[in-house]
């Protein structure tokens, strides 16, 4: 996908190809400004142009139907209707954005419900005011007639939480979803999404920052750098022993010992993310890597290839190091 910039397309994300499975949470990490929003927000089609998916394809094949081609949809088709907050659901970064500031959180809950679940008034309201109460918002029957503004952060970080959950969709991409909140009410959000995989299969794509959070709740990594992915397996696997130089620096950024609501700084890396639209020749990360050589790493690209059961790498030095 890209963005329009001083009058050219700028590449922002680059054949980026990830699988999410039912049931699972795949987690996408990266720098700041990798494309881990704008890689989320395309599975949506919610890139605004002249930002554009220039290619590729998204499927989707919702449970006991047939594969749904995501880009090959028109705007005004009833599947992207569908898709959009029913099948697939979506929780913004800045959750005041996802909120109206007029109308009732009551109101918009049971409208996102009628619209997708078209089940009666009375039971739209009941579930409403459930998924508050999971999401531990005290008083949920009493937050349902109070607009955005009267509620805390965290309590509206919650709310567009609960938009995003009520209708059950198979599934969630959530795009920092827990930063308002302490760790308590983190657990709990995290125990919530656990549990309507368990009992509807819904698939997680995690956009986030947050390390401990990856170890704690994702089943898959996928690693970002510069557009496109460097590393992606079994969390575990990526996470005790990364291969891609980049992985290894981005896990170093985070010391063992650092308090938990510090790692959800951005981690910091030597050197500079490159400029966009003058990406560096090769492998984009070979200015930064310790483990460059010289006239092979900035000279060709890596290809992401399969190392083992379900790890890819897109390194040269992917053997010396898987064996290290
Ligand atoms: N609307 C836009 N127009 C032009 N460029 C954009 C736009 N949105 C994002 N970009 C650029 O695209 C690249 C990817 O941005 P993106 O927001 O996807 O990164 P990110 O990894 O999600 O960052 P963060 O972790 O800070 O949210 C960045 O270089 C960003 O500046």
């Amino acid at each position: 996908m890209c963005f329009r910039q001083d009058g050219r397309d700028i590449t922002a994300v680059d054949g980026v190809s990830l699988r999410l499975q039912r049931g699972r949470t795949l987690a996408l990490v990266g720098e700041s400004g990798c494309g881990k929003s704008a890689t989320a927000h395309s599975v949506l089609r919610l890139i605004q142009a002249p930002g554009r998916v220039n290619g590729g394809r998204i499927l989707l094949r919702p449970r006991g139907e047939d594969v749904i081609n995501v880009l090959a949809l028109s705007e005004r088709d009833a599947d992207l209707y569908r898709l959009r907050g029913g099948l697939v659901a979506l929780i913004f970064q800045e959750p005041q954005s996802a909120l109206s500031p007029v109308h009732t959180l009551g109101a918009q809950l049971c409208e996102t419900i009628g619209i997708h679940l078209r089940i009666p008034a009375r039971d739209a309201k009941a579930l409403a005011i459930e998924m508050l109460e999971q999401l531990g918002l005290p008083n949920p029957a009493a937050r349902m007639s109070q607009y955005s503004h009267e509620l805390s952060g965290g309590m509206r970080q919650r709310a567009v939480i609960a938009m995003a959950l009520v209708c059950r969709p198979q599934v969630l991409v959530a795009d920092e979803p827990t930063t308002a909140l302490d760790e308590r009410l983190r657990a709990q959000v995290f125990q919530v999404l656990r549990r309507q995989q368990d009992q509807f299969g819904m698939a997680v794509l995690l956009v986030t920052h947050d390390f401990a959070a990856v170890a704690k709740e994702a089943d898959d990594v996928a690693v970002m750098y510069c557009g496109q992915i460097v590393e992606q397996g079994p969390a575990p696997a990526i996470m005790c022993q990364p291969a891609h130089p980049y992985t290894r620096a981005l896990l170093n950024s985070v010391p063992a010992d650092m308090p938990r609501a510090a790692t959800r700084r951005l981690p910091t890396i030597a050197g500079a993310v490159p400029e966009r639209g003058a990406m560096p020749s090769g492998c984009r990360f070979h200015p930064r890597c310790p483990n460059a050589q010289p006239g092979l790493c900035d000279t060709k690209a890596p290809p992401l290839e399969r190392v083992s059961a379900g790890r890819q790498l897109a390194c040269f030095k992917a053997v010396e190091m898987c064996h290290a």
